[in-house]
């Protein structure tokens, strides 16, 4: 039987990599009690958190965290029209804390998500790991048998071209879940009891060419690399569809990352997810993207872009482009979610002007 870690004080020796180079965002309409666990990995850190659901509810923040905390107010606020792009009652809101930031990394994770224990029993540093992740390269080209070359104990097997050794820049740090897994509904629904309690101690690259169904649970990436392409979407109030937010971010994300030579890894670390959602209302949510990820897959698989997509931002114009030509067709949807998309990058823009001033070790402009 899985626990959650409680010795995590133990556990921290480490001066925390990254301290003013990294923002954890927090998607949450609770308070966020599940802080404290998380409290000697995270303190060091600052938090963007952002509040879903009623504006007028006070979420209860545990002493000593350094946060920033934007409701649907601020959103509107901040956006004025453009937050039309920003999903309302769906953790896909938590795309606007990657907007607002100023730091280079993004450490995202969902607040019913705790510290697992390892095999051994110590308690994980989920952040850490992802941390080691995101700094060393990725093997996108050339699928290396012995897992990760560059973690200790490992390295590159015979016959892997030494051309390829040096690697590609890992763009996205993809964290997996004990006890209850990222399931579909219809999985949820005919797999109730299932609890995963498998630890596998590796991290893979996910080679070019494969796409990914990305969890936004327990997610790192490098901003600068790759941020305008983590918009989640148009979920929640108003919309078809839920619960597919990470899933459109991964899929453009990794197109993109293919393109501009990036990596992906997927692996440690491991949280422990603690609530399992309920699979009816999650049914529902799901219930078009079921049938209209059969269409969406194989467009982002054919998906090609040009050699003047030489950035993030006109790489995913592009792509918007190619959405609402081919994607419109199977539901108006898709029409308005190409739409957003140009919305979202106009107000990444906006927020984030290119060419910006270096930015301090604090992340201030
Ligand atoms: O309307 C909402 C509902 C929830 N949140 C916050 O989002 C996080 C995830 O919520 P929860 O743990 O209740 O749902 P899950 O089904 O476990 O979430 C997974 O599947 C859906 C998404 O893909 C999500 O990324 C996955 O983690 C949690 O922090 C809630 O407080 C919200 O902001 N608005
Ligand atoms: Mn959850």
């Amino acid at each position: 039987m899985v626990e959650p870690a409680t010795d995590t004080i133990a556990a921290t020796r480490l001066v925390p990599l990254l301290k003013d180079e990294l923002d954890i965002v927090i998607p949450t309409i609770r308070n966020l009690d599940f802080l404290e666990m998380w409290r000697p990995f995270f303190e060091p850190y600052h938090l963007i958190i952002v509040q879903d659901g009623d504006p007028s509810k006070v979420i209860k923040v545990p002493e000593g965290f350094d946060y920033e905390l934007y409701n649907r107010n601020d959103i509107n606020r901040i956006l004025g029209p453009k937050a039309s792009c920003i999903s309302f009652k769906d953790s896909a809101c938590r795309c606007f804390g990657y907007m607002v930031s100023k730091k280079k990394y993004i450490f995202t994770i969902d607040d019913d998500c705790f510290v697992a224990k390892d095999p051994s029993g110590k308690a994980i540093n989920a952040l850490e790991q992802h941390i080691k992740n995101i700094l060393s390269p990725s093997t996108p080209f050339f699928f290396n048998t012995l897992y990760d070359p560059y973690r200790d104990g490992a390295d590159f097997v015979r016959g892997y071209p030494f051309s390829l050794r040096e690697g590609a820049p890992t763009a996205v740090s993809h964290g997996l879940w004990l006890n209850i897994p990222d399931y579909d509904a219809p999985t949820q629904l005919v797999k109730p009891l299932e609890r995963n309690t498998r630890y596998v101690d590796a991290v893979l690259t996910i080679p070019k060419g494969t796409l990914f169904p990305m969890c936004g649970m327990n997610l790192c990436f490098d901003r600068d690399l790759i941020g305008p392409a983590m918009y989640f979407g148009l979920m929640g109030d108003g919309q078809p569809i839920g619960r597919y937010d990470d899933m459109w971010a991964g899929w453009c994300t990794k197109v993109i990352c293919d393109h501009l030579g990036l990596g992906v890894k997927t692996g440690l670390p491991y949280i422990y997810h603690s609530k399992a959602s309920n699979p009816f209302v999650n049914l529902k949510k799901e219930y078009k993207g079921i049938f209209w990820q059969e269409e969406i897959i194989p467009f982002f698989q054919a998906a090609t872009l040009s050699k003047d997509c030489t950035s993030v931002q006109k790489c995913y114009i592009e792509l918007s482009k190619q959405v609402k030509e081919k994607l419109g067709k199977v539901d108006p949807y898709f029409d308005k979610l190409a739409d957003a998309m140009v919305t979202w990058i106009e107000a990444w823009d906006e927020l984030n002007p290119s060419g910006a001033s270096a930015k301090d070790s604090n992340g201030k402009a």
